[in-house]
């Protein structure tokens, strides 16, 4: 939801009077300022995988709960030889009973005895084989007692885990079929342009989709729920309709837009946005590519991130605005920039930060090859994207880069860790 105290007047007003858009750090700050975390809610386990933990899973029983055999054998009482008696029984001085690995030991068994380590006679009398291991029948040999693991009680996933498949099976034995977890934001997908085709070679005049493909694979690699993607063409009320939800209001926290973002006759985001009541929260960035990019948001305190029709434009700015907020939406910090030794001059972009697709080879960072607004290649094998400053740098200079969503962290070459001057 919309974080109520970091509305500006200028957002209440729904008007944005900068005179100037703002830079790439101020754009980012913005979207994840704007954003107030999510609820947390009970879930079953199988869907709280990946989930951050809201509130600690405690034992809710000694772990294990009884004391159980650790071999399949006897579960006797005091030294040999023994008289069997009937299984699960209490036993007393001198009797024995027959046990399975994870068996219930018996009221009275003092240790159990390993198959391998016994012989029965036909009378139904058991002794230790004269070949059995030393201290066979110590007390509490191949025992398993009871809270070996945990005491009930004991804390054994706290708050904040990012829950994987272990911890799912740790709840689960500790009795739990539920989980308290922090939300994710739902984000739904809205794709404009009558000249985008879904499969096959596009014609002339035609392009073929690049964001149906990725958008709802990365969406969850960024702490999103994607909800659906829906189509629509050129026209202000296709436009509309989609971004009124259902048509009863109702939307998912966060809807990306694609396309529409410019300010020709069949651009109509700003306007759609403002017939649903809503406000621009970020109009343009000084940022290259991406800078026609908006974030606004409606009157539920849902968001609606508006993304440029150029392909590598739009996921160069979905890392800028998108990556913050749902990291706000779901309680989790942001990309943090690592400051990397450039490999090559970086041209400057007077008053822009350049985001570039890039590789790190040896500690040094270089930007990728096609990179153009309109290019995926570039971006598809990438380590990271350097936001290049106004000023660019030299060969031998630190550059901030950020990881992709899909990509490890990039680590710093710079070696005494000094904070940078970055800009914004
Ligand atoms: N006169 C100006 N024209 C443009 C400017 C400008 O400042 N002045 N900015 C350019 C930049 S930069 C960008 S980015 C785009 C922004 O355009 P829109 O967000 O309005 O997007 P569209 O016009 O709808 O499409 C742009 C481009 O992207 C292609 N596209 C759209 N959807 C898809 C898709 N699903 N898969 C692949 N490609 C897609 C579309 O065909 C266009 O080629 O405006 C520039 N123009
Ligand atoms: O956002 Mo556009 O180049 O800047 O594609």
């Amino acid at each position: 939801m919309l974080a109520q105290d970091e509305i500006t007047h200028e957002e209440k007003t729904g008007t944005l009077q900068r005179n100037h858009a703002p830079t790439w750090a101020e754009a980012r700050q913005l979207a994840f300022r704007c954003a107030a975390p999510l609820s947390s809610v009970a879930t079953s386990l199988d869907q709280a995988i990946g989930c951050i933990l809201d509130h600690d899973v405690a034992a809710r029983q000694d772990l294990p709960h009884y004391a159980s055999s650790a071999m399949d054998g006897w579960a006797i009482n005091g030294e040999g030889p023994w008289n069997l008696t009937v299984a699960g029984r209490r036993l007393y001085a001198g009797e024995a009973s027959v046990i399975a690995t994870g068996g219930l030991i018996p009221a009275g068994a003092t240790s159990v005895l390993r198959k391998e380590s016994g012989s029965v006679s036909g009378a139904g009398c058991l002794s230790l084989r004269s070949d059995a291991k030393p201290g066979e029948t110590l007390p509490g040999r191949h025992i398993r007692p009871a809270g070996e693991e945990a005491t009930a009680g004991d804390i054994l996933i706290p708050a904040g885990t990012l829950i994987n498949p272990a911890h799912l099976a740790l709840a689960a034995v500790a009795g739990h079929d539920q989980l308290h977890v922090q939300r994710k934001p739902r984000v739904a997908v809205v794709m404009t342009g009558s000249e985008v085709v879904t499969s096959g070679e596009p014609a002339p005049g035609q392009v073929r989709d690049a964001f149906g493909p990725q958008l709802d694979a990365v969406i969850p690699q960024l702490g999103g729920v994607p909800t659906g993607q829906l189509r629509i063409g050129d026209s202000y009320q296709e436009w509309l309709t989609a971004l009124d939800g259902d048509g009863e209001g109702r939307r998912p926290e966060v809807t990306i837009t694609t396309g529409g973002t410019g300010k020709s006759g069949t651009d109509h985001f700003r306007a759609a946005v403002v017939a649903l009541g809503g406000r621009l929260l970020l109009d343009g960035v000084a940022m290259r590519p991406g800078h026609p990019a908006v974030l606004a948001a409606l009157p539920d305190g849902h968001f609606i991130i508006g993304l440029p029709g150029n392909p590598l434009a739009a996921m160069l700015a979905l890392m800028t605005l998108g990556e913050p907020l749902l990291a706000a939406l779901g309680n989790r910090t942001p990309q943090e920039p690592t400051p990397v030794l450039s490999g090559a001059d970086l041209e400057p972009t007077p008053g822009k930060t350049r985001l570039v697709p890039c590789s790190v080879v040896h500690g040094l960072v270089f930007p990728a090859s096609h990179t153009g607004p309109g290019m995926m290649r570039g971006l598809a094998w990438a380590d990271g994207y350097m936001a290049v400053p106004p000023e660019g740098a030299a060969a031998g200079e630190p550059v901030p880069v950020l990881p992709l969503p899909w990509t490890s962290p990039v680590s710093s070459t710079i070696p005494d860790g000094r904070r940078l001057p970055w800009h914004g």
